[in-house]
């Protein structure tokens, strides 16, 4: 037998995928408008299974409350951007790279210490950003969200079978574990 419980998770953020690249044939313009900054109101699904149940269940939903929180309290409203995109000095003047404040889940902040006597917008810029390791594209960010819950899912020995992106409401990538 086998069971898969989901859930949904939403939140509000920024990005440019500065590599975009299209086949005007395909695509039917030649405007790479996914490098300009841009904002979304992305949907996470997680998808959870198991061959047993325990306690009635695959493990329990909120169990997943704390991804709730990552999601609300890291990504929520922030913009997230690529350590490597070429744009990076522009939008973050006055940050070297190696000053981030890098989390174990895999993305950095900026260390607003040395900012604390500018004006108060300045920081609050700065604190608007998410810096990754990966162009945050729909698939990426599915593989990396996977990478996530499959970690700390695993203190539970709860499996992660896949998640499911939606970077707007017709788009959509999954990354199986
Ligand atoms: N395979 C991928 N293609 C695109 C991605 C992506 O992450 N993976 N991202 C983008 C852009 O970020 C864009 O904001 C979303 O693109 P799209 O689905 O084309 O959104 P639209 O709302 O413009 O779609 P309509 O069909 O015009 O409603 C682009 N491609």
């Amino acid at each position: 037998m086998h069971w898969k419980i989901s859930k949904e998770f939403d939140f509000c953020y920024g990005h440019r995928v500065w590599s975009q690249t299209l086949n005007p044939e395909f695509s039917l313009d030649s405007c790479l408008k996914c490098r300009h900054l841009h904002g979304h109101q992305g949907k996470i699904l997680v998808y959870l299974e198991a061959d047993e149940l325990k306690d009635g269940m695959v493990t329990d939903f909120k169990h997943l409350n704390w991804f709730k929180a990552f999601i609300d309290d890291v990504l929520d409203h922030k913009f997230i951007l690529d350590i490597n995109d070429p744009l990076f000095q522009t939008l973050i003047p006055n940050v070297q790279k190696d000053e981030l404040i890098p989390f174990e889940e895999g993305y950095s902040i900026i260390n607003l210490t040395k900012f604390s006597n500018e004006a108060i917008h300045l920081k609050e810029l700065y604190e608007g950003y998410i810096i990754v390791d990966f162009i945050p594209t729909s698939e990426n960010l599915s593989a990396w969200f996977l990478k996530i819950v499959q970690k700390k899912m695993n203190k539970l020995n709860v499996k992660v079978s896949h998640i499911e992106f939606l970077e707007t409401p017709k788009s959509k990538s999954t990354f199986y574990a």
